[in-house]
């Protein structure tokens, strides 16, 4: 089981703060969520836990090593930035999985071989003439075979088509329950992926909002679906985060927690009470302006 510990992490490029005093931990088996819009930080946050970028402040150590220039640290580390740095190289597929063999010593042969197969990239074909999407296919292939201990995917499956990204999900759960490790998995297209998460971090304008455990998070809010009038009157003073009609049907996002009493209130007029969508609460929390 491997740890990452980042404590006061702050990234300068020129005369912009990319990230600013970060302090997290993150330890154990998981799929955890990195979540923050365009320009929050997370590109940056990964490249430095990967050791591909310097910090101008603070430390990243995994499992208590510095990783900058470390590689025993980073050795631990495979990160698939977009659709995979290693796919714009001029070899074919097969000599660059080969190369991937030797660089990381859990590497599964066998396993990126059935990978390929499923997402139908050509082991003879050369990796920079693949389509867009068959190099996302290619990239998030040698994250998942690499087998290492801390792998990351930085948005390097969203060029995938639908069918091809739900693949990929199936795959991720499926091999993570067989070789438990930590999966770090940067979006801001949360619906699809929430469900995988275990975890969730949130950066907004290079600063972290939110390390929350998933299940914690989608509690504190509640969706309550019903009568649309119900609805009104049930909700009544507290805080909406959005609202949905269906015929004479509303379903209202509720942000804040709900105690006994009040969802006894809420079962008692025929209203349904859900956990609040992943999605819902990030756009509510981080909506403070665009960039
Ligand atoms: N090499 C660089 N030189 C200058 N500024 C940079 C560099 N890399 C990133 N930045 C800036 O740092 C900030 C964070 O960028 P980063 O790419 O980490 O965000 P992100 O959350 O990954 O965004 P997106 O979701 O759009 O990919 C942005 O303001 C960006 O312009």
């Amino acid at each position: 089981m491997t740890d990452i510990e980042v404590t006061g992490l702050g990234k300068r490029f020129d005369t912009v703060d990319a990230l600013t005093d970060v302090s997290f931990s993150l330890s154990g088996n998981k799929i955890c969520g990195l979540l923050g819009r365009n320009g929050a930080g997370k590109t940056t946050l990964l490249s430095i836990v990967a050791g591909f970028e310097r910090q101008t402040g603070g430390t990243v150590l995994v499992d208590g090593e510095p990783v900058w220039e470390n590689p025993v640290a980073t050795g631990k580390v495979c990160l698939v930035r977009g659709v995979g740095d290693a796919t714009a190289a001029s070899v074919s597929v097969r000599e660059l999985l080969d190369y991937a063999a030797r660089l990381r010593p859990g590497w599964d042969a066998r396993y990126a071989g059935e990978l390929l197969e499923k997402f139908e990239v050509a082991p003879e074909k050369q990796a920079k003439s693949l389509s867009h999407g068959k190099r996302c296919a290619l990239g998030v292939t040698i994250g998942l075979a690499s087998r290492a201990p801390v792998t990351i995917f930085d948005e390097s499956y969203l060029g995938l088509d639908a069918p091809s990204r739900y693949a990929f999900y199936d795959a991720l759960l499926a091999d993570v329950l067989a070789h438990p490790r930590l999966v770090i998995i940067s979006t801001h297209l949360i619906e699809e992926v929430a469900t995988l998460f275990e975890d969730v971090l949130i950066l907004d304008r290079g600063k972290l909002m939110l390390h929350e455990d998933a299940d914690t998070m989608r509690a504190a809010g509640a969706a309550v679906t019903g009568d649309a009038a119900l609805v009104d009157s049930f909700t009544l003073g507290l805080e909406v985060l959005g609202e949905r009609m269906l015929g004479r049907t509303k379903s209202a996002m509720v942000y804040g927690p709900l105690d006994e009493k009040r969802r006894a209130r809420a079962r008692e007029a025929g209203l349904d009470l859900d956990p609040i969508a992943l999605q819902d609460l990030f756009v509510h929390l981080t909506s403070g302006g665009a960039r």
